[in-house]
This record gives structure tokens, sequence and C-alpha cells, in this order.
């Protein structure tokens, strides 16, 4: 129960009762379609009945495993609140926890380095005594020209801080505050012209691709530059930076600056390097030898704070003495800025990163999303914090002993042979390292919180064509598999309803690519069938035909009405699920694929940064709302096959339909079918036959997915053609 002293609070959603209820008739319903479907393959065989019966079987197990799961999700949602002023109020700022601040980045030019460097700078500027904030970056880049926007930010800050303190800014990254208020007094338009010129020298410096000795402003720095001459990002030794600390460095006010430290880990084309989970436990460990905070913040480059309160609201939970002995981590949502009226790539995620945390937060907790996250540096580290690696009482960061021992835990050969991603620290094995780590660490009994402000405590950046947004849920798609078929934890949730909620949350989460399957076999299936006027479902004169209307109209019902009760817009629900279509039939049906071929050691993918730059052109057409196909990718090959297909059967279903007696009547269910999946399609024929623009499709991959679609007709006719 809440009082008017307590630092937070939550309720129940509403709604549980109705899912109960409603989850109960449903499961009639599924058994009854389950059951008819059994049945037509039990029946007296012919290859015909087989080909069809087995496929949509298996397509109907699947949907029901996944309705079934995705009822622990809807089981117990809960809304929580937190009252940062009432902590403000009762505990004194000396008593804050510090805060060290892992960020993230992996390619200077897939992520400019200034919007590293400005993320860095929203969260120096946090209400916060800044005294108690490190920030370190990891550069797994290896970019000198990332150091160096570090350097010029650690500079600017000096003047940053004092500014958005004055001013009572909320938006403390540079970049965003520029890019979204224009105007203004001489003290912000001066401060604009410092971010502007730093920016530009930046970029000069990416275009070189080396810093050259008229940008760098002391000799001292040119000294560090030299020694990254000729090093290349996968084969160095690591490189450690301090370039503020906040025992010695002050802004133009006087007051104490954050310790900024840069880390760019050894890297050798022989050790393995664990993508970002071996970054942040590299992190973990410098961060450990240097400032040893008690609270981590972890954060992706482009995820900058959007409110200088959030420290405050995690501490909410993690101050609170019923919650924090197995509090392992405080989850913000993933919130984007810059998608366009409809998110037409559906990349503000609602379902995995809004409604299901809320589900989840419910049972134990949400699972970490990667960025955003507070973490207790307990549960990274086992228990009682590793206190070996802390630093002796008085030595400052830059002291030759620290940096030593700094250096020693980034090194390739610190790792082998320890519990470093296998049992502490962020876990190895999966390409969603956030997900697995997140999963182990609440099967190992830690809680978890989702706090989710009415302000968006952080803002990241998305994925702005088609293919870039397809990679990444193909990399999500292996990554999930990765973590259901890694090796099982104990499920240790207390009690036995408990341990089978949250194991049903998991199964449907890790589980996720395979809606390929339905998807796949619904999205082609059904079409061919109708060609040949060979009806798959019962006629609408028939009873049966509720059952089918039922379950079609309540799952997309029930699907819209949590999408606009989590704040969605209708726009917004048909591109969701118009993608969730696209992405089963490319991300899910490739990655599944090449789950399979990586755990038979066939072929094995990294993992593929997502581009957080665009072109103009690109951009243009992402605010108008056009999809961006534009390059050749075999993804666009299926979905050229399926759009042909379903408007081909459409077309020759209702000649077939009007040619037959009752015809209407009895391929209804498969012309509406048609129709549904061609009226998602719509982008996809404008892309292959309409436009002209370099977001088309290309002309090779138009031809090849026409002859796709040949192909799967001439199956058909092997199979309908009587
Ligand atoms: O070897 C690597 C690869 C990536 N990164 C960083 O990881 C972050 C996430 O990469 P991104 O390409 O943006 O991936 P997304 O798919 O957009 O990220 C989502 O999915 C990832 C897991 O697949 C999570 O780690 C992220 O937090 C989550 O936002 C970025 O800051 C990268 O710089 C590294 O530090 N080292
Ligand atoms: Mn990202």
């Amino acid at each position: 129960m809440a009082t008017h002293t307590a630092f937070h609070s939550a309720q129940v959603s509403r709604l549980v009762p109705f899912n109960r209820a409603h989850a109960l008739l449903y499961s009639v319903a599924v058994l009854a379609a389950l059951h008819r479907r059994l049945a037509a393959l039990l029946a007296p065989a012919t290859l015909l009945s087989i080909s069809v019966s087995l496929p949509l079987l298996l397509a109907d197990l699947v949907l029901a495993f996944m309705w079934l799961t995705y009822q622990a999700l809807r089981w117990c949602p809960v809304r929580r609140r937190d009252f940062p002023d009432r902590l403000a109020l009762s505990v004194d700022p000396k008593d804050f926890p510090a805060i060290d601040v892992f960020i993230c980045t992996a390619d200077p030019h897939r992520e400019p380095p200034m919007s590293v460097a400005s993320t860095a700078l929203s969260v120096m500027a946090f209400d916060y005594p800044t005294d108690r904030i490190s920030i370190y970056v990891s550069d797994d880049g290896g970019s000198e020209i990332t150091l160096f926007a570090f350097m010029e930010a650690s500079r600017f800050a000096r003047y940053w801080l004092p500014f958005c303190k004055e001013n009572g800014i909320v938006v403390r990254s540079p970049e965003a505050y520029f890019r979204s208020s224009n105007g203004g007094d001489s003290e912000k338009m001066k401060l604009q012209m410092m971010y502007q010129t730093m920016k530009e020298k930046v970029e000069t410096a990416l275009e070189r691709g080396y810093v050259g000795n008229d940008l760098v402003s002391s000799q001292e720095e040119a000294e560090v530059f030299k020694r990254w001459k000729g090093l290349p990002s996968h084969d160095h030794p690591s490189m450690i930076q301090v370039l503020l600390d906040t025992s010695k460095d002050t802004d133009i006010m006087g007051n104490a600056l954050p310790n900024v430290i840069y880390v760019s880990r050894e890297k050798r084309p022989t050790s393995p390097h664990h993508f970002k989970a071996g970054a942040l436990n590299v992190l973990t460990r410098v961060s450990s030898t240097m400032s040893n905070g008690p609270m981590i913040l972890t954060l992706d480059c482009d995820t900058y704070s959007n409110d200088p309160r959030s420290p405050l609201r995690a501490l909410c939970y993690f101050l609170d003495p019923a919650l924090s002995p197995d509090l392992a981590f405080v989850q913000f949502p993933q919130i984007f800025q810059g998608l366009n009226k409809n998110d037409i790539y559906a990349c503000e995620v609602k379902r995995l990163y809004t409604i299901n945390p809320r589900g989840k937060d419910g049972l134990g907790g949400p699972n970490y999303v990667g960025t955003a996250c507070y973490f207790s540096r307990r549960s990274l580290q086992g228990t009682p914090s590793s206190t070996s690696l802390a630093p002796g009482a008085n030595d400052p960061l830059s002291s030759e002993s620290v940096l030593r021992k700094a250096h020693e835990v980034a090194s390739c050969t610190y790792e082998p042979g320890t519990k470093w991603g296998s049992s502490i620290g962020f876990r190895y094995g999966s390409l969603s390292e956030d997900y697995h780590t997140g999963y182990h660490l609440q099967c190992e009994g830690w809680k978890s919180v989702f706090c989710y402000p009415a302000r968006p405590a952080f803002l990241g950046d998305v994925p702005k064509n088609l293919n870039d947004v397809l990679s990444q849920r193909k990399r999500w798609c292996v990554g999930l598999f990765e973590v259901a078929f890694s090796k099982c934890c104990p499920l240790t949730f207390g009690t036995v309803k408990a341990s089978l909620l949250v194991g049903l949350c998991y199964a449907h989460e890790a589980f996720w690519g395979s809606w390929c399957i339905p998807i796949t076999i619904y999205g082609f299936l059904p079409q061919l069938a109708l060609i040949y006027g060979i009806p798959l479902f019962p006629k609408v004169s028939d009873p049966w035909f509720y059952l089918y209307a039922y379950l079609f109209f309540t799952t997309y019902g029930q699907d819209l009405l949590e999408f606009l009760a989590a704040d969605g817009t209708m726009g917004r629900w048909w591109s969701d699920q118009r993608m969730w279509m696209i992405i089963g039939l490319t991300s899910y049906l490739f990655g599944t694929v090449q789950f399979v071929l990586k755990k038979f050691g066939i072929s094995a993918q990294g993992f593929n940064v997502t581009s957080k730059v665009m072109e103009d052109e690109q951009s243009k057409r992402y605010e108008k709302g056009t999809f961006d196909f534009g390059v050749e990718s075999p993804f666009f090959v299926v979905l050229g096959a399926v759009a042909t297909v379903n408007l081909s059967s459409l077309v020759l279903g209702i000649a077939r339909a009007a040619t037959m007696e009752g015809g209407f009547d009895e391929l209804f269910v498969q012309l509406f079918l048609s129709a549904f999946v061609t009226a998602n399609c719509w982008p996809i024929y404008e892309a292959m036959f309409l436009r002209s623009d370099e977001g088309k499709l290309p002309r090779n991959v138009t031809v090849i997915s026409l002859a796709l679609a040949g192909f799967l007709h001439c199956i058909g006719y092997l199979i309908f053609h009587n």
C-alpha cells in the first residue's frame, strides 16, 4: 500500500479480471480449432489433404503456443509511480550513492562521435551531486576521433553544465537541445556557436580519418594521439584516458565536474571479444578500479537523457529497504525521438518495450533491454562487491597504480578462466546480451522494476530504412533463440505458480522468431488453394465459420485495444501489425535459418551495429512516411513474392468464386485473407511498380521476386490442380 511517505507505489491493471475471463473463452475456441485441424488430418488422407492439413496444423500449433504463453504477460500487469520529490526531501544528497555511467559505441561512421559525446554531456548534467557521477565510454571502434570528440566535450562541459543548471534546461544533450530550440539570448547563442565549432572540428577529423595537429589544443593532447597511429580497430592494446577527474577539474563557476574516462579495451583477432557484453564487462571492471560506484547506468551511445532526475527515480526503488536486497536493476522504457507520424517501421516496438515489461513487472520484474537501465553493482559482480578491484583510499584516478590496474582488467588475457560472462557480469553466448543477462539474473533470484515516468527519461534513435530495421530484428531473433536454447537455468521464482508464469513469459519472448512459421504458411498456402477454388476453411453458412471469425477479430481487437491503451494511435497500430507480418516473413524466417546453421557450426554472424546516420533524401522519404527499399536485399525478394502471390490469388480467386456455385460462401475466408494481406502489401506494390525514386525496389529484386512468385504458383498448381 502506498502511504504519503513511500517513494513509490504500484497498481495492478484493472483489465486483469477481464483478461482472465476472456482467456478462458478464447482457450476453448483454440482447442476447438485445433481439434478440427487434427480431425481433418486423421480423416482418410490424400496427398492433397496432407499437404494442406499438416502445414496448417503446424501453423495453428505455433499460434496456440504463442497465445498461451502470452497470457502470462497479461496475468498481472502493473503500473508503478515514483515520487522523487519525497526522496529529495527525506534523503540528504550527501547520502546518494555514486553512479558509474557506461556508454557504448562501436563505429564512428555509424555512430557519429559528437552524438555519442552529446549523450555523455546529457548525463554529466544530471540533477545529482556531480562529484558522484563517473562517465565511462567504451569505444569498440577504437577510434581516435571518438576520443577526440570526448576531449572536446569535456572542455565544453565546463560551460554546458552551469548553463543547464542555471537556466533549468531539461533536455541536456546539446545535440538534442539545439536541434529542438532556436533563437534565445546571447549566452545560449554563444554556447550554440561553441557546440557548432566543436562539432565541425570533429567532423573534419572524421572525414580525414585522423586527428591532425591543427585540431588539437595542446602538446599534451597531440602526444596522446601519437600513440594511436597505425593501430587497427580490431588489433590494439587497451587504451584508457582520464579526461576529467572530479577531484581536480571544475567548471567555469568553480563547481566540480564529473569523472570522464575513455576506454578502448584490448582487441586481438585471436581473442573473442563478445561484442557489447564484452565491452560492458570491461567497463564494469575498469570502473571498479576507479570510482567503484554502487549504481551503474548502462546507455547505448544514442540514448540521451531527456530528464535530469532519472537517477532520483531509480533511487526511489534502490533506497527502499523492502526492495533493495534483491533489486538488480531499474529499467526505463526505450523510447525514441524522430519517429514519423505513423511510425511506418513500427520502431516504437511498443509491445516489447512498454506493454510486456509492465506484464512482467507484476511477476518479479521486466527484462533488461540494453540501455536506460540502472543496475546495482552487486548484481553484476556477485555479492558484496568484489573489493579486490576497488581503488585504494586516496589513489587519484590518474595515478600510475590505478591506471596500471585499469589497463590490466581491460586486456584480453584478463577474462579467460574467470566467471565473467558466465556467472558474473553481462552474460555471453547471445547476440541479445541484454535479454540473456536479465534472464540469468532473474533465474538467480534477482528482482527488477520497470520505471515508466510520464516524461520519457531517455530518448534514443531508430533505424530509418527498411533493410536496417529488418537486419536489426534478424539479429534480435537469432539472439533470442540463443537464449531459448542456452543452458537451462533452474527456475527459482518463489512459488510454483510464479515459476510457471515467469517461465511462460520467457518461453513466449525467447521463441519470438517462431512467428515466422504461421506467418509464412498463412501468407501463401490458403491463397494458392484459393486460385483452384479449394476451400480450406468453413464456409460462411457453416456455424464453424464463427469460430474463425471470433479468433481473428478478438485477437486483432485485443491487440488494438492494448496498443491504444499504451498511448498508441490507430495509424501506428496498423503499421505495427503490418511490420509484424513483414518481419515474420523476412527477419524471423532468415533468422531462424541462420540460428540453425549457426548451431551446426555452418555459419556465424556477428553484431551488425545499426546505423544512426541517414542521407538527406532518405530522411525526406522517412518524414513523408514513404517506405525505403533501395538496396538489393534478399529480404525484399520474399516480400515481393508474397505481395505478388496475394494480389494474383485475390484477383483469380474472385474470378473463381464468381464462376463457382456458392463460390463466395465457400471461399470467403481465403478471399478475406488474401485481401487483408494485399492491403498490408500496398507499399510493396508501390515500390515494385509505381515509384521511380531511389527508395523504390531495385529492378533486379522485382524480377527475382516475380520469378519466385511464379515458382510458388507452379507448386500451387502441382498441389491443387486436380
Ligand atoms: O561489438 C559491439 C557491438 C555493439 N556495441 C554497442 O551496442 C549498442 C547497441 O547497438 P545497436 O546497433 O544500436 O543495436 P540495437 O539493435 O539498436 O540495440 C538494441 O538491441 C541490442 C541487443 O541486440 C541491445 O544491446 C541494445 O541496448 C538495444 O537497444 C550500441 O551503443 C553499440 O555501440 C558495442 O559496444 N560493441
Ligand atoms: Mn540502437
